[in-house]
C-alpha cells in the first residue's frame, strides 16, 4: 500500500466523518442513471449550425419542455419558451419591446423564471445536488437553491417562493436570471460531449467552435484529418500549412487566416499578384450568404492558384524522402508533360487544362523559387506566432486524441486501415512494421512528437502528421490517394475518384466490426464504434446505423458545401442511461429564424440500442474512476481511523 498517498489524501479527509461523507457521496453517484453523452463530428467551420445543435441538445432541451408542459401551455408558446432556453440573451432583448407596460414585463418574467426553475428541477433529477450547484450560474445559486428545494418541500411555501421572485425583478436582475437558468438547463440536458473529429475547414467559422469547445463543461475530441493539418501547420509542416490555406481560398474562407488568427497573408498576395491571373479551376466555391465584388473574387483566386503551386511543390521532396509512404505516383510536377500539357497518372495520359505553371521550371518542376520559399517561410513563422491559434491547437493536443475508448465504445474519425480480407494493413515505418492498434499508436506518437518540436519542418515526425492529412494507411484519410491536382486540371472525373479503404464497406458486416473492437479490446457484444468522416447519403438510401447497429456513422453534413450530397444537415448521436439515439436534423436557417419564429430545427431519432436495464454511472468510464477512489478512501479509513 502506498502509505505516503495515503498520508497526502488525510490531509484532505483529516476526519474519520469526511472519509465516510466521502466514500457515501460516491457510492451514491456510482448508483444514479449514467450521463447523457452527445455525439457530433464534422462541423467544418459551421458555427451557427453546431451553436444550434449544442443549444438544444439535439432535441433533449425541447423534449424536455415538452414533458412538462405539452398539456398546459399551446404550441406556440413551448416554441417561444424553447427559443429563450436555446438564445436567452436574443429573445429577451426581442420579446423586451412587446409588452405594453412595466407590469406586463415583470408578469412575464416571473413566468418565465418559474418555469426555467420547474424545467431545471426535471432535468437535473438524475444528477446529485452537488453536480447540480457546479452547474447554476455562480452568483444566484443560494437563490436558485432556496427556490428549487425549500418551495418544493410545502405548499405553504408559495408566498415565500413568490416573494423571492418578485424581489429579484425589482432588484432588475431578472434577465441576469433567466439567462443564467437557460445555460444551466443545457448544460444538465448534456453530460459530456464528444467530437468525432474535423471541426476545421469548408466553413467560415471554426476558431468560434474552438472558443465554445474550450469554454464547454466536459469534452474529449477525436481528430479529423482537418483538424490534423491544421495541427500539423502548426506544429512546423509547410505542406500542411500551404494545405490550409489552400483550403481557405477555394471556399472564401482567408478571413480565418487574417482576422481570426492574425496571420499576415501580405507576402503571399504579393507573389500571387506578380505570377497569376484569372483561372476558372481556382475561383472561389458560391456561398449564397457571402457577396464578393469581382476584384476580391480575381484577387482570391490568384492567392488560390500560388498557394497550390507551392504545395504541391513542397509534396515532392517528402514523397522522396519518405519512399515507405509509397506515393512516388503523387509526383505529379514531375509527372506532367510542359510542352504537351499532359499528365500520366495510374498508367492513362489527360490533357491539362486551366494550367498555371508560370513558377515552374520543367527541368526541375518541384524547386520553389526564392520567392515562394519566403512566402511560405514567412506564413510559418506567422502562424506559430499566433497567440491564439496556439491556444486553439494546445486545446486539440490536450483533448484530443487519434481514437478513444468510451464507456465500451471505440470513437474514431475516419477508419481502421484493412485489406479486402478484412485483415489489418501493415505499415513498415523505421523498420518495423505496425498494424491495427498499434499503427494507430504510432501515429499518434509522431504527432505529439511534431507537435513538441515546432522548430523541426522536415523530420519524419511532421512529415508523418502530412501523412496523416493523405497517406494511403492514414485512419484518418483511409483512401488510396488525394487526387487535388487532377481536380483542378484535368477535367476527365474519372481522375478524379478516391477509392477508399476496404474498411468503407466491410463495416457493413457485424462480425468485421466485431474483430476490430476486439482488436481494441473491447467487449464486442456491448460495444459500438463510432465514425465520423464519409458524408451518409441518405438521399440515396443510405443507412447510417450498419452492421446490426455495431456500426455508427455521424458525418451528415453539417458542412453546407455537402448537404445537397448528403440530404439533410447532420446527425449527432445521443447515450443516455436508456440507450443510443440516432438523431438526423434538417437544414438549419439561422438562429434568427429560431428567435423571431420559434423556428426549431425538426430532428428526427431512430433507436439505435435500447438498454435492457437503465445504465448506471457505476458501469461507466467515469464510474470505474469513482471506483478507484472509493477503494483508496476505504485504505485510508483502514490506515488511519479503524483500531
Ligand atoms: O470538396 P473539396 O473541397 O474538393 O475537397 C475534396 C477533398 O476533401 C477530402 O474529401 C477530405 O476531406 P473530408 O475529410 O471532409 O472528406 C479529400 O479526400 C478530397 O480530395
Ligand atoms: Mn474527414
Amino acid at each position: 500500500m502506498n502509505t505516503k498517498y495515503l498520508d497526502l489524501l488525510a490531509e484532505k479527509y483529516d476526519s474519520e466523518e469526511k472519509v465516510v461523507t466521502e466514500i457515501i457521496n460516491l457510492e451514491s453517484i456510482l448508483d444514479l442513471p449514467k450521463g447523457t453523452e452527445h455525439f457530433v463530428s464534422d462541423l467544418h467551420g459551421e458555427y451557427q449550425a453546431f451553436q444550434h445543435v449544442l443549444r438544444n441538445g439535439s432535441g433533449k432541451v425541447r423534449e424536455k419542455i415538452n414533458d412538462i408542459f405539452k398539456d398546459t401551455l399551446p404550441e406556440e408558446d413551448i416554441n417561444d419558451f424553447a427559443a429563450l432556453v436555446y438564445y436567452p440573451e436574443d429573445k429577451l432583448k426581442l420579446i423586451k419591446h412587446q409588452f405594453n407596460s412595466k407590469q406586463e414585463l415583470d408578469e412575464w418574467y416571473a413566468e418565465k423564471i418559474h418555469h426555467m426553475i420547474h424545467l431545471i428541477s426535471y432535468a437535473s433529477s438524475k444528477y446529485t445536488r452537488s453536480k447540480l450547484r457546479k452547474a447554476l450560474p455562480e452568483q444566484f445559486v443560494y437563490i436558485i437553491e432556496e427556490l428549487l428545494y425549500k418551495t418544493d418541500e410545502y405548499t405553504n411555501k408559495k408566498p415565500y417562493y413568490e416573494k423571492i421572485v418578485q424581489k429579484i425583478i425589482s432588484l432588475g436582475q431578472a434577465e441576469k436570471l433567466i439567462i443564467g437558468l437557460s445555460y444551466t438547463t443545457q448544460r444538465l440536458v448534456v453530460d459530456h460531449l464528444h467530437v468525432v473529429g474535423d471541426i476545421y475547414d469548408r466553413g467560415p467559422e471554426p476558431d468560434k467552435i474552438m472558443e465554445t469547445l474550450i469554454n464547454y463543461h466536459s469534452i474529449d475530441i477525436q481528430w479529423g484529418n482537418h483538424d490534423v493539418l491544421w495541427i500539423g501547420a502548426f506544429a512546423g509542416s509547410k505542406v500542411c500549412l500551404a494545405n490550409i490555406i489552400r483550403i481557405c481560398a477555394r471556399y472564401d474562407n482567408l478571413d480565418i487566416i487574417e482576422d481570426a488568427y492574425g496571420i499576415n497573408l501580405r507576402p503571399l498576395l504579393n507573389l500571387a499578384e506578380k505570377y497569376y491571373g484569372d483561372n476558372p479551376a481556382f475561383r472561389p466555391k458560391k456561398h449564397s450568404d457571402q457577396n464578393i465584388t469581382d476584384q476580391e473574387k480575381l484577387q482570391i483566386t490568384k492567392i488560390h492558384q500560388a498557394i497550390a503551386m507551392i504545395q504541391f511543390k513542397l509534396e515532392s521532396p517528402i514523397i522522396k524522402r519518405r519512399s515507405f509512404f509509397n506515393m512516388e505516383e503523387r509526383l505529379v510536377l514531375e509527372k506532367t508533360d510542359y510542352d504537351k500539357q499532359e499528365i500520366t497518372v495510374y498508367g492513362k495520359t489527360y490533357p491539362l487544362e486551366n494550367t498555371c505553371f508560370s513558377t515552374v521550371d520543367p527541368s526541375d518542376p518541384a524547386k520553389l523559387l526564392p520567392e515562394e520559399e519566403e512566402v511560405i517561410d514567412k506564413l510559418l513563422l506567422s502562424v506559430q506566432q499566433s497567440e491564439k491559434l496556439k491556444r486553439h491547437m494546445n486545446f486539440l493536443m490536450k483533448k484530443g486524441s487519434l481514437y478513444l475508448k468510451y464507456n465500451g465504445n471505440l470513437l474514431i474519425h475516419g477508419c481502421i486501415p484493412v485489406d479486402e480480407n478484412g485483415d489489418m494493413e501493415q505499415m513498415e515505418i523505421e523498420g518495423q512494421a505496425y498494424k491495427g492498434r498499434e499503427l494507430l499508436d504510432k501515429f499518434e506518437s509522431y504527432l505529439r512528437y511534431a507537435f513538441a518540436h515546432k522548430e523541426l519542418t522536415d523530420d519524419l515526425a511532421t512529415d508523418m502528421v502530412w501523412y496523416l492529412w493523405t497517406g494511403e494507411y492514414s485512419s484518418l484519410f483511409g483512401k488510396r490517394a488525394m487526387t487535388t491536382f487532377e481536380r483542378y486540371f484535368i477535367s476527365d472525373k474519372v481522375s478524379h475518384k478516391e477509392e477508399k479503404n476496404p474498411y468503407y464497406y466491410l463495416r457493413e458486416n457485424e462480425e468485421m466490426c466485431r474483430k476490430m473492437l476486439e482488436e481494441f479490446e473491447l467487449d464486442p457484444s456491448q460495444g459500438h464504434i463510432i465514425n465520423g468522416h464519409t458524408p451518409v447519403k441518405e438521399i440515396d438510401g443510405e443507412n447510417p446505423i450498419k452492421a446490426n447497429g455495431k456500426m455508427i456513422v455521424i458525418d451528415g453534413g453539417f458542412s453546407k458545401a455537402y448537404q445537397s450530397t448528403t440530404g439533410i444537415a447532420g446527425y449527432t448521436l445521443l447515450y443516455n442511461s436508456f440507450g443510443m439515439q440516432l438523431v438526423a436534423h434538417q437544414h438549419f436557417n439561422s438562429k434568427e429564424d429560431v428567435v423571431l419564429n420559434g423556428a426549431d430545427v425538426l430532428s428526427v431519432r431512430r433507436v439505435v440500442d435500447k438498454e435492457l436495464e437503465r445504465k448506471k454511472v457505476r458501469e461507466t468510464n467515469v464510474g470505474a474512476k469513482l471506483q478507484e477512489e472509493i477503494e483508496m478512501l476505504n485504505q485510508l479509513m483502514e490506515y488511519r481511523y479503524i483500531n
